[in-house]
């Protein structure tokens, strides 16, 4: 195990926009609840009005029997009233059906249980019956143009009366135990946004600019929308006409939502926020219905933001979302939102913002000029950004003196805001389960190691299990000394944690942003040096390497398909950037844009790269035997030893950082 990078924590803290019961998981229960009490009911209550369908023949007989009162006919199907009931099938007609004996199921189910009724109705024979007109009018049947009324309305209402006040029950009873407002906002509220309502007039929840930090180049780009918010007619006395829309585009967890907000409470203006998400319900049209009601809701107190997050859940280009359900859906939300937005004229003072972190999946019509033509990428913080992000979320902690914000915001590369007050949170609650007064440094540390690696974990080792484990760390950490341009070891530890047995923390001096090809190399060596003390040591091979292979092949991969990094190859692109905001390949879709000698080339470069640093690792390690050895004996004693007490058990200094030297000659 090798932790030189930290991993991006999920964003951990609860979401300003989330909190109410997805409506959609309820939507089956409603159904089946109408579907039971329906069957309940035309059980209970059999309909005494239901025509009897009887066979053509009977229906003519009766005719001519002077039994047929009134007709209405709809296509080749006759409806009518006998002027005193009849029941079919008929008595004999059962017992011959009976007699007969059914050869198959299919005979059986012909005949349907007798029915006795005054409506009738039957099918026209598929050849036409001539003389029927006067055949019907000499027996006096009346040929009515409308439908003959069968109890009619009230019949029907007869029939969902029960279920209906069922149903109404259940919502109350439902209403009483969500209390207030609580709950899908009743049965009858489903076209209704749910969107969240900030009043940023109490100071309570009023967000401002002194709450963000470290992304001061996205709130620079926002204050214009606050100025213009403030005072909307400074902007349109001229005939200019004010922003309508502001994408903001970032990682998960970087403060899109509280830019947002800020923008709301630096205005003084009301805030409605709602996630894309909810937009998209089973039924169609639903969503539509919320952008529309969500809108109205703003409109009526202008001025005020609308905020959107994930708006790429319903902004995804058409044609390019999922052919499974919603499709239709989601398109009709996003035209809804469109319209909305075409429908203001930015005189009234609403300001929609939306975020994001996928933007190249965007629907074009969302980007154009009058909706979200304003484009604000909100970065994750660099080592001063942390520091002060760390320096608004300390503001309620108390600190111990020693507690360095500069030097936890160098041990944080990669972490979003989010990530960061996560960290001060969990120290804060180390610090109050080790019942002390302030937080102090080495509780941040504790709770970085945590969050990064894991908590500890107990684990029954035997001996010889420890001291493999001590050589495969101490051969991580022993590389990261030797290997020019390696990130400083800080910690190595044998206690297990998460799913390590063991972990070698290492960490860039500064924030990368452009990577050397020596220090990939290094970095390869480094994750390697695992697999390579336990050779070197004991010449045999374990699972332990598991992650530290995957790494590297990841790592030697980039280099060769991704950074133009293999003499082979050349600089030729073999793989997609990752997406910058979400991290992962974005993915070339489907076909691979290169032969199958390419592919091979590919795969005998990665392996070549792979071999060379293991072979290297290898040697340095014979090379520094004795080192590796008298580091293995400090972990055995502690169990997880710190910077200093590496290098003084090692007696080896720092690795050399590398430098940027023009070639001579
Ligand atoms: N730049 C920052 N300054 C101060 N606090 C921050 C910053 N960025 C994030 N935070 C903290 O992290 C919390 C979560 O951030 P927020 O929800 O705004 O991120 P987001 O970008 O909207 O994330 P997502 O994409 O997951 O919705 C915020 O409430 C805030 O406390
Ligand atoms: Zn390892």
């Amino acid at each position: 195990m090798n932790g030189s990078t930290p991993p991006r924590q999920p964003n951990g803290t609860a979401k300003p926009g989330g909190g109410t019961l997805p409506p959609r998981k309820y939507w089956p229960w409603f159904l089946l609840v109408v579907l039971v009490n329906y069957l309940l009911v035309s059980y209970l209550f059999p309909q005494p009005n239901a025509p009897v369908t009887v066979p053509y023949t009977v229906f003519r007989e009766e005719a001519g029997k002077g039994n047929v009162t009134a007709i209405y006919s709809r296509g080749t199907t006759i409806e009518g009233r006998f002027r005193a009931a009849v029941t079919w099938p008929t008595q004999e007609e059962v017992k011959q059906a009976g007699q007969q004996a059914p050869r198959t199921a299919l005979d059986r189910r012909l005949l349907p249980p007798p029915r006795t009724s005054v409506y009738f109705s039957t099918e026209l024979p598929a050849f036409f019956d001539r003389g029927l007109e006067d055949f019907l009018i000499r027996n006096k049947v009346e040929i009515s143009a409308v439908p003959i009324q069968q109890g009619g309305l009230w019949n029907t209402l007869l029939l969902f009366a029960p279920a209906l006040l069922i149903i109404g029950f259940y919502v109350w009873m439902y209403r009483r135990m969500a209390g207030q407002g609580g709950g899908m906002g009743g049965m009858f509220g489903i076209g209704r946004s749910k969107a969240k309502r900030y009043d940023t007039a109490d100071a309570a929840n009023r967000v401002t600019f002194n709450d963000v930090a470290g992304i001061d180049e996205a709130e620079a780009e926002l204050v214009e929308i606050v100025d213009f918010l403030k005072a909307p007619d400074k902007y349109t006395r001229l005939g200019g006409s004010a922003p309508k829309g502001v994408l903001l585009i970032g990682s998960p967890g970087t403060g899109k939502t509280l830019l947002a907000k800020a923008v709301a409470g630096e205005a003084g203006v009301p805030f409605f926020s709602m996630s894309a998400a909810e937009f998209v319900e089973m039924i169609v049209g639903v969503g539509a219905a919320r952008v529309r009601d969500l809108f109205k809701q703003a409109r009526e107190s202008a001025p005020a933001i609308i905020f959107i997050d994930e708006i790429d859940a319903i902004g995804r280009a058409r044609g390019q979302m999922g052919a499974i359900g919603g499709h239709s859906e989601q398109e009709q939300t996003l035209q809804q939102i469109l319209t909305e937005m075409d429908g203001f004229s930015g005189r009234e003072g609403i300001i929609v913002l939306a975020a994001t972190n996928a933007p190249d999946v965007l629907d074009r019509a969302l980007l154009r000029p009058g909706r979200f033509d304003r484009r604000v990428v909100v970065n994750l913080p660099d080592k001063t950004g942390r520091a002060a992000i760390l320096g608004v979320h300390v503001r309620k902690v108390p600190l111990g003196p020693d507690v360095s914000l500069e030097e936890l915001a160098q041990a944080t590369p990669g972490f979003s805001g989010a990530d960061l007050k996560n960290l001060v949170n969990e120290a804060a609650l180390l610090a109050a389960r080790r019942s002390e007064n302030a937080v102090g440094h080495k509780d941040f540390l504790d709770a970085l190691e945590k969050i990064v690696l894991g908590p500890e974990r107990p684990l029954l080792l035997s001996a010889d299990d420890r001291e493999r484990i001590a050589y495969h760390e101490s051969g991580h950490a022993i590389l990261g000394l030797v290997v020019a341009g390696a990130d400083p070891v800080h910690r190595v530890s044998i206690v297990p944690r998460g799913q390590a047995l063991g972990v070698t923390y290492q960490r860039p001096q500064t924030d990368r942003y452009n990577y050397p090809e020596a220090y990939l190399r290094a970095r390869i060596i480094g994750m390697l040096g695992g697999r390579a003390a336990e050779e070197v040591v004991y010449g045999t091979k374990t699972t332990g390497a598991e992650n530290d292979i995957e790494q590297a092949t990841q790592l030697a991969r980039n280099m060769v398909t991704r950074w133009g990094m293999s003499d082979a190859l050349g600089m030729v692109q073999l793989a997609p950037r990752e997406n910058q905001f979400l991290g992962g390949p974005a993915g070339f879709g489907g076909e691979k844009p290169f032969s199958e000698q390419t592919a091979a080339l590919i795969d005998a470069e990665v392996q070549r790269i792979i071999n060379d640093c293991h072979e290297e690792a290898k040697r340095l390690l014979r090379a520094h035997r004795a080192a590796l050895d008298s580091l293995v004996a400090a972990l055995l004693r502690t169990e997880t030893v710190s910077e200093e007490e590496i290098l003084q058990a090692t007696g080896l200094p720092p690795a050399p950082q590398l430098e940027a030297r023009p070639l001579r000659g």
